[in-house]
């Protein structure tokens, strides 16, 4: 993908399995909602290979819109409408995609329900709070009972409960509905406790690509080692922790306490992965 003579997208290449979390990590500028506009319909690509559902967005018709769900970054309209006769309205353009495996739209109190806001069901737009905006972003994505659903930041502004809500309702959405879902955050402890398959991107290229732990691996020598001594903290990096400790043990035996083994976090394994991106970049 480039904007005119700035290539921003080049080497991104992957798939999604049905009722598959992808979650889209990377920095900003590393092109993360680029590729989702591409995917979504909304940005016409320069060039490569593109099918969502089996159909090329950039030529994807009403049939196949209905099919997908997408919440966008940030969406600020319709204030003065009621949130259930909102939900109401937008349901109703799916009615016509109802097919027998899969009834459309949502029913709206189950709806609002599941995303939290059956509280808030005649409450006016404009006086939501912030969340509670976002979760109706959420409640408007997933209204036609999505096969596909692109998240582009979804829990900006929830507070820890709703944010685990969230976490639930996408479970939810991809065991009950198998629904496919495509995320992106910056948030990693939720992209560690969403994601089947986290898709590292820096420079507009996928830098790494698989599970929290995959990730973890791919990254050699990160374990660290802490313990106290006669009364004294050490810190080691291992690439082999069993072996470091064991050592530890047969040298100073008794003398070890307080010991612990930490693999190297998500966070760790990110930071390393875009730098060497970055780096090689220059
Ligand atoms: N309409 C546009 N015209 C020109 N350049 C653009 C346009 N939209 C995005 N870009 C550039 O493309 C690159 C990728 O931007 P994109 O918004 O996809 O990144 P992102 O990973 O989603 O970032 P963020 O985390 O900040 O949302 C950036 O360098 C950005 O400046």
């Amino acid at each position: 993908m480039s904007y005119g003579p700035k290539e921003v997208l080049a080497g991104i290449d992957f798939t999604a399995s049905r009722g598959e979390v992808l979650v889209l990590l990377g920095p900003n500028g590393a092109g993360k909602s680029t590729t989702i506009e591409i995917l979504e319909g909304f940005r016409h690509r320069s060039a490569g290979h593109v099918r969502v559902l089996g159909v090329d967005p950039a030529s994807g018709d009403e049939r196949w819109r209905a099919r997908i769900g997408v919440v966008l970054q940030s969406w600020r309209d319709h204030s003065k409408w009621h949130v259930r006769e909102l939900l109401h309205h937008l349901g109703g353009y799916y009615a016509a995609y109802s097919t027998a495996e899969r009834r459309r739209p949502w029913p709206v109190d189950q709806l609002l329900e599941v995303v939290g806001l059956a509280g808030q069901a005649g409450t006016r737009i404009v006086r939501l709070s912030g969340g509670q905006r976002r979760r109706l972003d959420v409640a408007i994505g997933i209204v036609g009972r999505p096969e596909m659903l692109f998240l582009d930041e979804p829990t900006v502004g929830f507070d820890p409960e709703a944010r685990r809500e969230f976490h639930d309702l996408v479970h939810r959405l991809t065991d009950v509905e198998e629904t496919t879902v495509l995320l992106t955050t910056h948030d990693l402890d939720e992209a560690e406790k969403l994601a089947d398959r986290i898709l590292i991107l820096a420079g507009g290229r996928i830098v790494a690509g698989g599970s929290a732990d995959e990730l973890a691996r791919e990254v050699a020598g990160e374990t660290e080692v802490r313990w106290t001594q006669d009364g004294r903290r050490f810190v080691h990096s291992a690439t082999d922790a069993t072996s470091f400790v064991r050592g530890l043990f047969q040298q100073h035996g008794e003398a070890i306490g307080g010991l612990e083994v930490r693999p190297s976090s998500l966070e760790e394994t990110y930071m390393k992965l875009v730098r060497e991106a970055e780096g090689s970049a220059r």
